[in-house]
């Protein structure tokens, strides 16, 4: 099984008040192979979020397959893809939504206490993960007393905790300013590599873009 993510003849429509109808995806494919980074590049308002949720299990297609290291979720029974979601996919979004009261370790440890890991073994995890990014000696400071770069790293960590297969972020350094982006974009880059995880990463970013392995353009709902 060579492909993390396939996603086959993907049509979303979207129905509201007096804007009726909108068909925001309209038979997208794409595929993300196993250890590959895609860029998802979008103008505002083409339907990146609404992929991401649904090649991320969080929102189900009108029509198509969406397959996840070769077994098809569409067809799985909703706890059934609740389960693939926690276990497989890592999500990081333009603001890191941490927990305010934990510290960066706590919240790189409670998921992986979730998931049946003991609390030595979760706690080494995070501090190796935290090292890799350069911001373990702010393990136990809070969200609030860190910088946003520093919060954005925390939150990779968190998304890669339970080592998923499959990574997706939405404008993962869109909060920054240019010169943390790129530097904070880099620690993104080296902690994928270093685990050699699939990635579909949407950005706005064209500098951002040409540093993945592949960009895909999303217009008109269809994929190019
Ligand atoms: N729940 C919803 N109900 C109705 N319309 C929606 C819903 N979610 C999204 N849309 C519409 O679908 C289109 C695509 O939205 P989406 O959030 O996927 O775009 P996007 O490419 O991520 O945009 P941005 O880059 O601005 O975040 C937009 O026109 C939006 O208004």
């Amino acid at each position: 099984m060579n492909n993390t993510l396939e996603l086959q003849g993907i049509s979303k429509a979207y129905t509201k008040g007096v804007a009726g109808r909108i068909e925001v995806l309209s038979g997208a494919d794409l595929t993300v192979a196993k250890g590959e980074v895609v860029a998802l590049v979008a103008p505002s308002g083409a339907g990146k979020s609404t992929l991401l949720h649904i090649a991320g299990l969080l929102d189900s297609p009108d029509k198509g397959t969406v397959k996840i290291d070769g077994v098809d979720m569409t067809t799985l029974s909703d706890r059934k893809r609740t389960t693939a979601r926690r276990d497989q996919v890592g999500f990081i979004y333009q603001f890191h939504h941490l927990l305010p009261e934990f510290s960066a370790l706590e919240n790189i440890v409670l998921p992986q206490l979730a998931n049946g890991i003991s609390q030595a073994k979760a706690e080494a995890h995070a501090l190796n993960l935290l090292d890799k990014v350069g911001v373990k000696p702010r393990a136990a400071h809070r969200p609030a007393e860190l910088s946003g770069g520093e919060q954005q790293r925390v939150a990779f960590c968190r998304a890669l905790a339970n080592a998923p297969a499959l990574l997706l972020a939405d404008e993962p350094t869109g909060n920054l300013d240019p010169t943390t982006s790129d530097q904070v974009f880099a620690a993104l880059m080296e902690l994928v590599r270093d685990t050699g995880l699939s990635a579909l990463i949407a950005t706005h970013n064209l500098d951002l873009a040409a540093r993945m392995d592949r960009q895909v353009t999303l217009a008109n709902g269809v994929l190019s």
